[in-house]
């Protein structure tokens, strides 16, 4: 179950600014509020400008309406680590091909981060964004040149995920077993040890510290644990590897809050020393405002804001959460102004959408998913 930001950040703050009078002065708390001082003193010219800091008194704040305008791509001289030019993608109708009169859910969007590159990516429910990941990570089929990870195609270069380059980690541990059902949770009766030891050729320091930070016991059965015990063992096998790109969609939602702390600091320092990359798509941002180097935010198929973490003061203020609240909510005014309000009447006319029969060409559907056992072989091409 996600922690409520009711619970860990009654006044809209974040959890590192609500940190100093209340928690320990040694652990994890500790290190993300010294992270966050830190990174407000390198990076936040305006929060100095304006005199705002962590340490500034909280009010309780009324989240703010914000207006939503396409944002340049942030400028950088670097090679970029993930690099999107003018991508296209529709989700196939039944028969394989992009449902006619259906928009595609992502329209010419383009995007480029450089190495070191720790990026938030939010977006309203449905937005596009684990779409988006998937693609990034070499699961759907898209024009080779429309995505580029560290320099190469992901779907179409398989040597970057098996090299443990490019990683993505999301959605529940569960696989499809036959005549048993699709999505089923791995709850094989086996200790968690044994999961991370079926990764081959990993360090052993950097595994030690993974179980470290994750706070794993090797020896939790994998049929008995919680939820989140089974999360912490899926994301240190998902980062056993040294990644140099890594995709990261919404896995903190079942950790406590001092595991999420813990790896988020991981992470960050993974980026900083390493030059590695990280795409973070989540929806809980208490005590996230430490974080990322560059928020993106995904509405109509685009990215309706793109900015360096240092051009947004609401990080450095702690307004992170009102800072989202704002942009949903001018992000929800604008599509009911554009399609009108959704109906909440069933419509049986659009029954059938997938429009005249033909042959299907992908005949690899899971009947009563949203899933398809193949690749999406189907991709919107102009
Ligand atoms: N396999 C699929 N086939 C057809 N449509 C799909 C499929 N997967 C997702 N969609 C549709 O694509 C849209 C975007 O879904 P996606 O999961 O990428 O959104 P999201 O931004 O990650 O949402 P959330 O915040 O709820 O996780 C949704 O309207 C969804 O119904």
């Amino acid at each position: 179950m996600p922690v409520p930001v009711s619970v860990t950040n009654p006044n809209g703050k974040g959890l590192v600014a609500a940190a100093p009078s209340s928690l320990p002065t040694e652990g994890p708390f500790a290190r993300l509020k010294a992270a966050a001082a830190a990174n407000t003193a390198n990076g936040s010219a305006n929060g100095a400008a304006n005199g705002t800091s962590q340490a500034a008194p909280m009010e309780v704040e009324r989240p703010v309406q914000q207006e939503i305008t396409e944002q340049p791509v942030a400028s950088t001289s670097a090679p970029a680590s993930i690099e999107v030019r003018g991508l296209n993608f529709a989700y196939p109708g039944l028969d394989g091909r992009p449902i006619p009169g259906v928009p595609p859910l992502l329209r010419d969007l383009t995007f480029s981060l450089p190495p070191g590159s720790t990026c938030l990516l939010l977006g309203a429910n449905g937005a596009g964004k684990t779409t988006f990941m998937k693609i990034l990570g070499g699961k759907h089929m898209i024009p080779e040149e429309a995505v580029r990870i560290l320099g190469r195609a992901p779907f179409h270069d398989t040597g970057l995920t098996t090299s443990g380059d490019l990683s993505y980690i999301g959605g529940n541990w569960q696989r499809d077993i036959a005549f048993a059902g699709t999505s089923i949770p791995l709850t094989g009766d086996f200790p968690a040890q044994r999961m991370i030891d079926s990764i081959a050729g990993v360090d052993p320091e950097r595994k030690k510290r993974l179980i470290k930070v994750l706070d794993i016991d090797p020896s939790w059965r994998m049929h008995q644990v919680s939820d989140g015990q089974r999360r912490r063992v899926q994301i240190c096998v998902g980062l056993l590897k040294p990644f140099k790109v890594l995709l990261l969609d919404e896995i903190t939602v079942d950790l406590d809050v001092l595991g999420r702390a813990d790896l988020m600091r991981f992470l960050q320092e993974e980026c900083s020393s390493r030059g590695a990359s990280i795409i973070y798509a989540t929806h809980i941002f208490d005590g996230l405002e430490f974080w990322p180097s560059h928020v993106a935010y995904l509405a109509g198929g685009r990215l309706a804001l793109f900015k360096e973490a240092k051009h947004l003061p609401e990080l450095a203020e702690g307004r992170l959460l009102s800072m989202v609240y704002g942009l949903l909510n001018a992000d929800r005014e604008a599509q009911i102004k554009v399609r009108g309000p959704v109906s909440t009447e069933w419509d049986p006319s659009r029954e059938g959408e997938v429009g005249n029969f033909s042959y299907a060409f992908n005949n690899g559907w899971v009947p009563g998913t949203m899933n398809t056992s193949l690749s999406t072989n189907a991709v919107m091409r102009n």
